[in-house]
């Protein structure tokens, strides 16, 4: 009998503070890398497959819809639930600056993975653009809205969904109650098929105009699926509110 597989291990063996410590204490932390979101994004990948890591990070193949999402969409603000080590923030806050779009929120639950996203933010010299809310999202959502509430009604252009896949339905609807999205938004649910995500992908893809807060709402989504590095078949669901 063969032993079993042992299972992939994403994070949390203090492979992030390791991450942090190489980046911080490069020799070219100073100079190649400091204000260089890209060069920073290259070293977090090399460094992962250096160490054999399956990291929670994005990631450049999964990432690209995301940018062409932003080039055709052009959004002003974009939100992520789910900031890890902060690659998506760099990768999609620089993205979002060269652009002219106004801020990029990053909401993480583990003070220790924001402090470390924290540090490579600033590295990038995104310190000023990229805000990273510590704490639950639904909580942090609230405190976001609260910031935004002066701004136009729905003012979260792109929102990101990639933190716990049980989460993303009631986070979602959260955002959807507290009035976050407008006609126009879109909702990116990145391993929308796996880690209980598919109560969030069945809601997305269930025809009608269910209500929410009183108010109906209809999206349009697609999916697209691709294989984890495990072998596991998931997809990104990108829908588009139309309702
Ligand atoms: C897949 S990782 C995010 C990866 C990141 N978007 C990137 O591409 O670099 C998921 C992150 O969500 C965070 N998380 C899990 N549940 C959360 C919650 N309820 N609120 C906020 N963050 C949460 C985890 O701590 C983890 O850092």
């Amino acid at each position: 009998m063969s032993a079993p597989t042992p299972a992939t291990i994403w994070h949390g063996d203090g492979r992030e503070q390791a991450l942090q410590t190489h980046i911080l204490t490069h020799p070219n932390a100073a100079t190649h890398l400091r204000n260089n979101p890209q060069a920073i994004l290259a070293e977090i990948d090399t460094w992962a497959a250096a160490n054999d890591h399956c990291m929670m990070t994005i990631g450049p193949d999964c990432s690209r819809p995301v940018l062409e999402l932003m080039q055709t969409s052009q959004p002003q603000i974009m939100a992520e639930l789910g900031g890890y080590v902060g690659y998506s923030a760099i990768l999609f806050g620089d993205e979002l600056r060269r652009a002219g779009g106004r801020r990029y929120y990053s909401l993480e639950a583990s003070a220790e993975y924001a402090a470390v996203a924290r540090s490579l933010v600033d590295l990038a010299g995104l310190g000023d653009f990229v805000e990273i809310l510590v704490g639950e999202a639904a909580d942090s959502l609230v405190e976001l809205e609260g910031r935004l509430e002066h701004k136009q009604p729905g003012p979260i252009d792109l929102l990101l969904l990639d933190h716990d896949g049980c989460q993303y339905l009631p986070d979602f609807l959260t955002v959807e109650r507290l009035g976050l999205l407008a006609v126009g938004s879109t909702v990116v649910a990145d391993n929308a098929w796996l880690f209980g995500a598919e109560a969030y992908a069945e809601w997305m893809a269930t025809p009608g105009e269910p209500e929410v807060q009183g108010r109906r709402v209809k999206y349009e989504s697609r999916t697209l699926p691709y294989l984890l590095p495990d072998g596991q078949q998931d997809a990104m669901m990108i829908s588009t509110k139309v309702l």
